[in-house]
């Protein structure tokens, strides 16, 4: 596709403008909501409670913050639990240990950026809750940020040195006491605080004592308004009392604890933004022993955050992006060859569903609805999806049958947004990709009625369990006519980086101002041919000189072939664009 490019420097942020939300939303009067069947992309969050039916300790807490149900332990119960795991259960306090400082790392990397937070301070004491913290500033030092270590009793044993040798070869420092500046607020924007866990007891010893300290007047920063580093507490806010927490009520006030294990009892004062729970290896016997209720762990990952996450000001919320310089010197010429070029730059950054699309209609009422759907396939003649056409989308599309689409890649700082016609897709090609789908989307679509007010989920599961026994023999699930894909042809296609400063990169290629720009051209071109034939004529009855009539002719020769290639160009356009 030959399309003509446009660049525009921005300084408005972007998101900001489109996410702007009106404080008079308040006052809207809604109706009882109807249970609808929903568009296609969205997909059931799984339950946070893992329902253990055998859980019978579960602690409601007044705490907004804290989760109602989940156990806390005892110190006893804590050290009970480190010496089954560690005897009859087979794990060794290395294995543990590993995972209790990956999942102290990645609770720090899901809320502190290295960007922003990159110089950490862990404070490492003698036990196992020092050994975590060793282990975390490792995996720290791996994600990006910039950790040192303060570890000023060490233990001679094989585990500690061990540790101590990997984080040299890494070129980590260790700062003794004496070696730590005087003022931490300059030189550190996270402290982890590892110097003891559940078998602390008794009042601080030097130098913790006058570690715990400094930690807990760093405080006093935030009272006077300065950036005071946050402080990330390990399984226990070291000085606290493992099952009554803060006791003097100057200790330590963590702005994030990482529980091990399970919470201890000393967690439920804890009044900070963030509560995480690590150490994803409880296996099925001691959560039934001590009939633990804890949530489940999403995904793949090694923590989960346990309470509510911190209220914020969405006003305040905002990301400087840094990302390279977009510029007209790099783009493909074919917008189409660019957007596969950056979709394969979202897929190889592991982004989850790239192909996840923002999707705006508006029928005749011109009331626009965005949803997100699922890209299904893109080549010259557009993108496609697929849905339901008896949904509201279908329905705007039969009254007007233009979209836009928005992909947001956040990993990389882009944005595209395609705009144009949409036609449906052909049967055969709806057949095709209806046929290659699991065969439980398959009927999952057959009991489909979107965007209808349904009697219930019940209903709706009955509907899918009668068609799965229907089809259990594996015999082909007819594609419902009522379901099939959609092509944007596109017009327009709008390549977004983000750029610090909201200096913004902005390419637009724009089939509506290419077709103008060669219109205009044919005006132009075919004004001067008139004017260059008039003078030729003027020759011809002897008015000017045989040399002037050579130079218009070549003139005129010019002009007629520039005038074919556009025409070309234009045709080309209109028939690829017709295809
Ligand atoms: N399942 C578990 O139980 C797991 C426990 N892990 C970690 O292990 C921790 C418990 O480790 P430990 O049992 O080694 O104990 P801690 O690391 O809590 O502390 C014990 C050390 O602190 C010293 N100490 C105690 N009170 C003191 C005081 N008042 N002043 C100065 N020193 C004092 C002790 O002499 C001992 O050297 C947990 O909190 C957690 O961080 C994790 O590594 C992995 C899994
Ligand atoms: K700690």
């Amino acid at each position: 596709m030959r399309t003509s490019i446009r660049k525009t420097k921005t300084m408005t942020c972007l998101l900001a403008n489109s996410l702007f939300v009106k404080s008079s939303i308040a006052s809207f009067q809604s109706p009882k909501p109807s249970l609808y069947l929903s568009d296609a992309f969205c997909t059931f969050p799984t339950g946070f409670c893992n329902s253990n039916p055998r859980c019978s300790r579960r602690w409601f807490c007044s705490s907004s913050r804290t989760m109602e149900w989940i156990s806390y332990l005892s110190q006893l119960e804590a050290a009970e639990i480190d010496e089954t795991l560690m005897g009859p259960l087979g794990f060794s306090v290395d294995q543990l240990m590993e995972l209790a400082g990956l999942s102290v790392a990645t609770a720090i990397a899901e809320v502190y950026r290295s960007s922003e937070y990159s110089r950490v301070l862990a404070i490492c004491g003698p036990g196992n809750n020092g050994g975590d913290g060793l282990v975390a500033a490792r995996h720290l030092h791996h994600f990006g940020y910039k950790p040192s270590i303060c570890y000023p009793k060490r233990t001679p044993k094989p585990l500690y040195t061990g540790l101590v040798t990997q984080l040299e070869s890494l070129s980590i420092p260790f700062l003794s006491v004496e070696d730590l500046p005087s003022d931490l607020s300059n030189e550190f924007d996270i402290m982890v605080d590892a110097m003891f866990g559940f078998s602390f007891h008794g009042t601080p010893r030097p130098p913790f004592d006058n570690l715990i300290q400094r930690l807990a007047s760093l405080h006093n920063y935030d009272q006077t308004h300065q950036k005071s580093p946050v402080i990330v507490s390990v399984d226990i806010p070291s000085g606290w009392h493992v099952e009554e927490g803060d006791i003097s009520g100057e200790g330590i006030k963590p702005d994030m604890l990482v529980s091990l294990t399970a919470p201890k009892f000393c967690a439920k004062k804890f009044r900070g933004p963030h509560h995480f729970l690590g150490g994803r290896f409880v296996p099925l016997t001691i959560v039934d022993k001590y009939k633990l209720c804890l949530p489940p762990y999403p995904g793949t990952s090694m923590c989960v955050r346990i309470g509510k996450p911190p209220q914020v000001d969405i006003s305040a919320l905002r990301e400087n992006y840094i990302s390279p310089a977009f510029l007209e010197e790099q783009v493909e010429a074919d917008p189409f060859n660019q957007f596969h070029k950056w979709f394969d730059d979202a897929v190889a950054a592991g982004l989850r569903e790239p192909n996840a699309m923002a999707l705006s209609t508006a029928g005749k009422d011109g009331k626009p609805s965005s949803r997100m759907v699922l890209l299904k396939g893109v080549d010259k003649d557009g993108l496609v999806w697929y849905t339901n056409y008896e949904s509201k989308k279908a329905h705007q599309l039969s009254e007007n049958a233009c979209a836009s689409i928005l992909f947001y890649w956040d990993g990389l700082n882009r944005q595209v947004r395609v705009e144009g016609s949409v036609e449906k897709v052909s049967e055969e090609e709806s057949e095709q990709y209806f046929h290659s789908r699991p065969r439980g989307s398959q009927i999952g679509a057959m009991v489909s009625e979107q965007s209808s007010v349904v009697p219930g989920r019940e209903a709706f599961h009955r509907k899918y369990k009668e068609l799965e026994d229907q089809f259990s023999d594996g015999s082909l699930i007819p594609k419902p006519k009522h379901w099939g894909g959609y092509r944007l042809k596109p017009e327009l296609f709008e390549f977004w980086q983000g750029q610090p400063s909201r200096l913004h990169d902005r390419l637009q290629y724009s089939l509506v101002e290419f077709i103008t720009n060669k219109f205009s051209f044919l005006v132009t071109s075919l004004k001067e041919l008139k004017i260059a034939v008039f003078f030729s004529e003027l020759i011809k009855v002897g008015v000017c000189s045989r040399k002037s009539q050579k130079l218009f002719h070549s003139k005129i020769l010019v002009l007629l072939l520039l005038q074919a290639i556009c025409y070309t160009e234009i045709s080309e356009y209109l028939h690829a664009w017709r295809r």
